[in-house]
């Protein structure tokens, strides 16, 4: 398995590419079930996660043609409506071809993704919403299966806004008989991007970005070529560890109105950050300030930036409460950085109290999830000495070319067996 080795205290200087958004692919590439033909996407990140969706969707059937960035998916030969165990598995996101899949075919089967490192992360408001639009749910052996003549369209209430479960539907609904209103809805930036491949396919989605999203199924949608917004959580990655080393990084290919909340934060640590259409300049400035932070849904402090945040606190100046209002068991790394010499006491299980120490110390670590493993780069960045990051295969899901990216800033990095 492959590893990460770091040696720490230099900083960070010069120019990086962002990514194509994970989280936006995801549900983008989930899409093209909806569609009988060819849907062509571009920017698409090279990443575990893609690889996954892509195997899944070959195994229903379609074929998925990837050169460099670009995927075509050709949805007309789905022949199947399984998502197998063995696949959905690999990735909790695969939960997104449940809606897809009923809304075309009228009947799906997917295995329950079950839970993770970060969380219980329940599906039951995708299965109630599904059930407001007029399938009948079943869970039978560890799969959900959902059938419905064709879905009808309903209002849908949300206890609270969940990204995946808002797309999920949002996507059922674009072929659904009539108007679906999602309330309470996410309002993430991915949202937005799928509600805009959507209307390109040619359905009738209004209100995506705010707690209302209104959908006026169509009868079928068709082809189109779709590009991935940039990852902003791989910017915000990129941005912490800027700032955590003192460096100085214009991190280009960005879009810098997703990462207001991020932004908002890591100014009031002292670093300096200039804006620009597509790119953003951040230099990290010691000492560094510590500041409260507590997860929101978007346009909130993202959950998936906390724990780069959290290793940040470690070396700041000062104490931080960190508090993860969105996952119950997202502070595994805690207990990684505190084998680094960090100071970090966890109290109720989401809310963290980190002590700034002076430096950290090298050591060896493990990942235990996506963000984690990038808490751990971070800190492996400024800690003193070598740190070696093992499990980085959780890294691999959703960072396309980190060490590569980190070392042509000038880092110490490097991939071992
Ligand atoms: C592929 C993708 O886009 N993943 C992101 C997505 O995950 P995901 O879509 O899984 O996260 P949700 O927004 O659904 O989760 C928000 C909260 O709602 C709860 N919940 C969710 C659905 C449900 O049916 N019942 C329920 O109780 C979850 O357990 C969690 O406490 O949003 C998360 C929150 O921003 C991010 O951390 C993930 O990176
Ligand atoms: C938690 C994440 O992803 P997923 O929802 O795919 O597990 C993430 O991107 O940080």
């Amino acid at each position: 398995m492959d590893k990460i080795q770091i040696t720490g205290g230099r900083q960070l200087h010069g120019e990086v590419n962002i990514s194509g958004a994970k989280n936006a692919a995801l549900p983008l590439i989930a899409s093209s079930i909806l569609v009988n033909g060819k849907t062509c996407f571009s920017n698409v990140p090279n990443l575990m996660d893609i690889t996954s969706i892509r195997q899944l969707l070959e195994d229903l059937g379609a074929s998925c043609k990837a050169s460099n960035n670009c995927l075509e998916v050709d949805g007309s030969l789905i022949n199947k409506i399984e998502a197998e165990y063995d696949l959905v598995r690999k990735m909790r996101a695969s939960i997104l071809v449940l809606g897809p899949l009923v809304a075309r075919f009228g009947h799906a089967k997917v295995s329950l993704p079950g839970g993770c490192a970060i969380g219980a992360r329940p599906v039951d408001m995708h299965l109630s919403g599904l059930e407001a639009l007029g399938a009948v749910i079943s869970i039978d052996h560890g799969y959900i299966e959902a059938k419905a003549n064709r879905l009808i369209g309903n209002e849908i209430y949300f206890d609270m806004p969940t990204v995946t479960g808002t797309e999920n539907l949002m996507m059922a609904a674009t072929l659904a008989k009539g108007t679906t209103e999602l309330r309470n809805a996410a309002r993430e930036p991915e949202i937005v991007a799928l509600a805009d491949a959507l209307n390109l396919m040619g359905a009738k989605i209004n209100g995506a970005g705010t707690p209302i999203i209104t959908i006026e199924g169509v009868k079928n949608l068709s082809s189109a070529d779709i590009s991935i917004i940039p990852d902003r959580i791989e910017t915000g990655t990129f941005m912490v560890a800027a700032a955590a080393t003192g460096g100085d990084v214009l991190i280009k290919g960005c879009n810098p109105d997703h990462i207001g909340g991020i932004i908002n934060k890591l100014k009031a640590t002292g670093t300096s950050i200039e804006t620009f259409s597509g790119s953003i300049r951040v230099i990290g400035n010691k000492p560094i300030k510590s500041v409260d932070i507590k997860t929101l849904p978007y346009p909130g402090f993202p959950t998936d930036m906390q724990a780069q945040f959290m290793a940040l606190m470690t070396v700041a100046d000062g104490r931080s409460m960190i508090h993860e209002s969105i996952f119950e068991n997202r502070f595994v790394h805690a207990n990684e950085l505190l084998r680094m010499g960090a100071k970090i006491s966890i109290s109720n299980g989401n809310i963290a109290m980190v002590k700034g120490v002076e430096n950290l110390q090298a050591a060896p670590v493990m990942a235990s999830d996506l963000r984690a493993s990038a808490s751990l780069v971070i800190a492996g960045l400024v800690a003193e000495g070598t740190t070696v990051i093992s499990r980085v295969y959780h890294m691999d899901r959703g960072y396309e070319n980190i060490e590569k990216k980190f070392s042509l800033l000038g880092a110490d990095i490097k991939r071992i067996k």
